[in-house]
């Protein structure tokens, strides 16, 4: 295997080698689901799915673990302000992350744990990090329990940073600490905080760090050493060193890899719930459809910012519809089989890019070119080259969950059965337009045409007779 990787922790492309020959195991920081998520959110999930569908293509048996934190700070201040149970909250929130992964074409993870369900892990963890001296009990009465930053080493070699240069963690007062900088991994029950949240622990009643399950959730699934570690560059510090301290001064190996995301930003911010600057996929659904909404964000390098903007969103959709229209007109004309996914292959410029660190965008300009020729030997009725043109597109295009004939995008978009009803209407009305046209009756014919325009129907003739394609704009 060739493929390279940036590692945030030597902040190099490194070769990737499996910890274990012929498998992968990736931990990727799921959402707090205080609120529906955005686009921002969605776009780790995408770019994730990329790399997993990467992994399995160069033969990897992928163990991937995308947990939810469904308790946390945030959670409990939104429970209170909503005087709602944290946990329906969390669950209402978790249901609708699904409902637009599924609606992306982003394949499940392999497990899904949820923090809740991990607090002997968790105990398991911070007596294993007290027993060997690099975590306290708070000196004040709270009950909390801290990580000691200073007991360890290798603090701030994750995110780069000297201990003297960083901040105050924001957990308890600092006269409880060792150090100001030292973090929570435990919380100790607060009368102010929704009373169903707390669990009995040997330090009194509490709940758990967000940076602790992490650590305990990554350490249940994938073993005290897995692979590849992620979530959004704004997560490596605090929360990634932090995993990374509680992990290795436990004595376990923990991540090999830190693959970062770049951020999706709205007017120059990160899109952000906090910052209320969010759009979320149902408005990006009323102007293009979900393919194209993952076309958006999966096709940008995965390091690299995306500044939100309806245009570039377009484009993306144009862009996409180019690559659909070459396919669709493939199969129409040589039949599906001539253009199955399977006898397609991936052209050279295609794999070298995506193992230099998943250069995607340029993944994405050899499938656009390999269109152009497919759409050349169409143009010269060389129907091979077209043919194998075709199939090698649909082949790369599913690298990117993108297949425009997998049935993720052919049965939701308007689809499967209702693309059979639709493709056998307007057939009839072309039908009906022909007629009109071979007697002459052009007003008729016209007034067909502006009709299926109307409906969403754009017609186009060719010498193959006419093909439509349908506009989403649901505006
Ligand atoms: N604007 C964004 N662009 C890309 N990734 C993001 C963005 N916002 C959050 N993420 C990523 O989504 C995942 C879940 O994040 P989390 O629920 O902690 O969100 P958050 O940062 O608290 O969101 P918010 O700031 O909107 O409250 C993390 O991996 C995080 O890095
Ligand atoms: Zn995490």
């Amino acid at each position: 295997m060739n493929l390279r990787l940036h590692d945030t922790s030597t902040r190099s492309v490194r070769d990737f080698t499996p910890r274990v020959s012929g498998a992968a195991s990736l931990y990727l920081c799921g959402l707090t689901v205080q609120a529906p998520p955005h686009i921002g959110h969605l776009r780790g999930g995408v770019n994730y799915d990329v790399l997993r569908r990467w992994l399995t293509h160069h033969g990897l048996d992928v163990n991937f673990v995308r947990n939810v934190t469904d308790i946390d700070d945030k959670l409990l201040a939104k429970a209170l302000e909503q005087d709602r149970p944290f946990w329906s909250i969390a669950y209402a929130n978790e249901r609708l992350l699904a409902a637009d992964y599924a609606s992306l074409g982003v394949l499940e993870p392999t497990y899904e744990p949820r923090a809740t369900g991990h607090i002997p892990e968790m105990l398991t963890l911070i007596a294993e990090l007290i027993e060997k001296g690099h975590a306290y009990l708070a000196s004040d009465d709270s009950g909390d329990v801290y990580f000691d930053v200073r007991g360890f080493p290798e603090y701030g070699a994750l995110s780069g940073q000297r201990i003297d240069h960083m901040q105050a963690a924001p957990d308890g007062p600092d006269r409880a600490k060792r150090d100001p900088r030292d973090f929570a991994l435990w919380k100790g029950e607060k009368p102010t905080e929704p009373q169903n949240a707390f669990w009995d622990t040997p330090y009194g009643r509490g709940r758990p760090g967000w940076h602790l399950e992490c650590s305990a959730m990554a350490r249940r699934y994938l073993g005290d050493t897995f692979d590849i570690h992620g979530g959004g560059m704004d997560l490596v510090f605090p929360h990634h060193e932090n995993e990374v301290a509680q992990s290795r001064a436990a004595g376990l190996g923990f991540a090999r890899y830190w693959v970062h995301i770049g951020m999706l930003n709205l007017g120059g911010e990160k899109m952000s719930k906090s910052l209320g600057n969010v759009i979320d996929l149902t408005a990006l659904r009323k102007l293009v459809r979900p393919a194209e909404v993952r076309y958006y964000l999966a096709v940008p390098h995965y390091r690299s910012v995306i500044d939100y903007s309806e245009a570039a969103l377009k484009e993306s959709a144009s862009a996409y519809r180019r690559i659909e229209g070459f396919v669709r007109r493939a199969a129409e004309r040589l039949g599906a089989d001539e253009v199955h996914v399977d006898r397609g292959v991936l052209c050279a410029d295609f794999t070298a890019a995506m193992d230099e660190d998943l250069n995607t965008s340029a993944a994405m300009a050899a499938i656009h070119e390999v269109t152009r020729e497919g759409n050349s030997a169409a143009d010269a009725g060389n129907d091979k080259a077209f043919g194998s043109a075709a199939a090698s597109v649909r082949r790369m295009m599913d690298v990117f969950g993108l297949d425009p004939l997998s049935p993720q995008w052919t049965e939701t978009d308007g689809g499967g059965d209702l693309r059979g009803t639709l493709d056998a209407l307007v057939a009839m009305t072309l039908e009906q337009r022909q007629a009109a046209r071979a007697r002459r009756d052009y007003a008729t014919s016209d007034v067909l045409r502006d009709q299926l325009t109307a409906a969403g129907v754009q017609v186009e003739d060719t010498p193959h007779g006419p093909r439509w394609t349908y506009e989403t704009q649901k505006g």
